[in-house]
């Protein structure tokens, strides 16, 4: 398998000049022939929280409709990083995964809100998980803070994802956790670690990119530097059986005592 990861300076409060720079971001990724492109957390607002009723997407249309062309055109599956979204008066910070044919496969809101953020104050939690498939490889995607809860990845990596995905806006201040957190998830549940992070800044934060690919042995396959860059990597899913195969982490479980 092999992805892109757009990592991008998200302009704050700006949802035009965030869908102009997603389009071109997946159309360059799309011309190095990939097979998934992953975007970052909150691309079409950046953490513009107090102004979510002028900025987020109603029902999520806007991102669907631009995400499924491009999907379409360029025959990729796109793994939509998250945006903000309006329903029923609520906002949620929602992942759009969509296959090739620009179909809509996964819709995800972010489980765990992040209050260092004011995500507490603004965003409606998700209880859903998040398990799909990549041209039939099974994979999940979390959002950003939902890392740090192994449980979480846990509960859905035991549904056999052989790719985690993550998209973030994870603060620079805070990168050498993001580091260890991303390649613990990849050792404990035997998998690959896609991870996006952003770059630039808004009022509150920086955000110093280093966005991650890691292998299933916790091993950094790609890493990116702190610009606006389109980091591509190939995934040996084989690598993943080996690794399963000579420690049975999942059938060695014993779930009964992890009450
Ligand atoms: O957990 C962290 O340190 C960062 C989390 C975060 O920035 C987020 O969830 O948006």
């Amino acid at each position: 398998m092999q992805v892109a990861l757009a990592q991008l300076d998200i302009q704050f409060g700006n949802p035009d000049e965030n869908y102009r720079q997603i389009e071109t971001a997946v159309t360059r990724a799309a011309e190095q022939a990939v097979d998934v492109i992953v975007l970052p957390e909150m691309w079409n607002t950046g953490y513009a929280l107090t102004r979510l009723s002028a900025l987020a997407d109603l029902n999520g249309e806007r991102t669907q409709k631009v995400l499924s062309q491009l999907a379409k055109r360029f025959k990729v599956n796109i793994v939509g990083g998250s945006v903000a979204v309006e329903r029923d008066g609520d906002y949620y910070n929602e992942m759009l995964v969509l296959n090739r044919q620009g179909e809509l496969f996964s819709r995800y809101d972010k489980v765990h809100r992040f209050g260092l953020m004011a995500e507490d104050r603004y965003i409606t939690a998700g209880k859903a998980k998040n398990v799909f498939p990549i041209d039939e490889v099974p994979a999940m995607g979390v959002i950003c803070y939902d890392i740090r809860f192994p449980e979480w990845l846990r509960i859905q990596a035991a549904q056999g994802p052989e790719v985690i995905f993550v998209s973030a806006e994870w603060p620079t201040v805070r990168l050498p956790q993001w580091r260890i957190l991303l390649q613990a998830r990849a050792i404990e549940n035997q998998a690959f670690v896609v991870a996006v992070n952003r770059v630039g800044s808004d009022p509150d934060n920086s955000f110093g990119g280093q966005s991650l690919v890691i292998d299933p042995l916790g091993q950094i396959v790609a890493e990116a530097e702190d610009h606006p860059q389109i980091l591509t990597a190939h995934l040996d899913l084989t690598q993943v059986t080996q690794v399963r195969g000579e420690i049975p982490v999942f059938a060695d479980r014993r779930p009964e005592l992890y009450r």
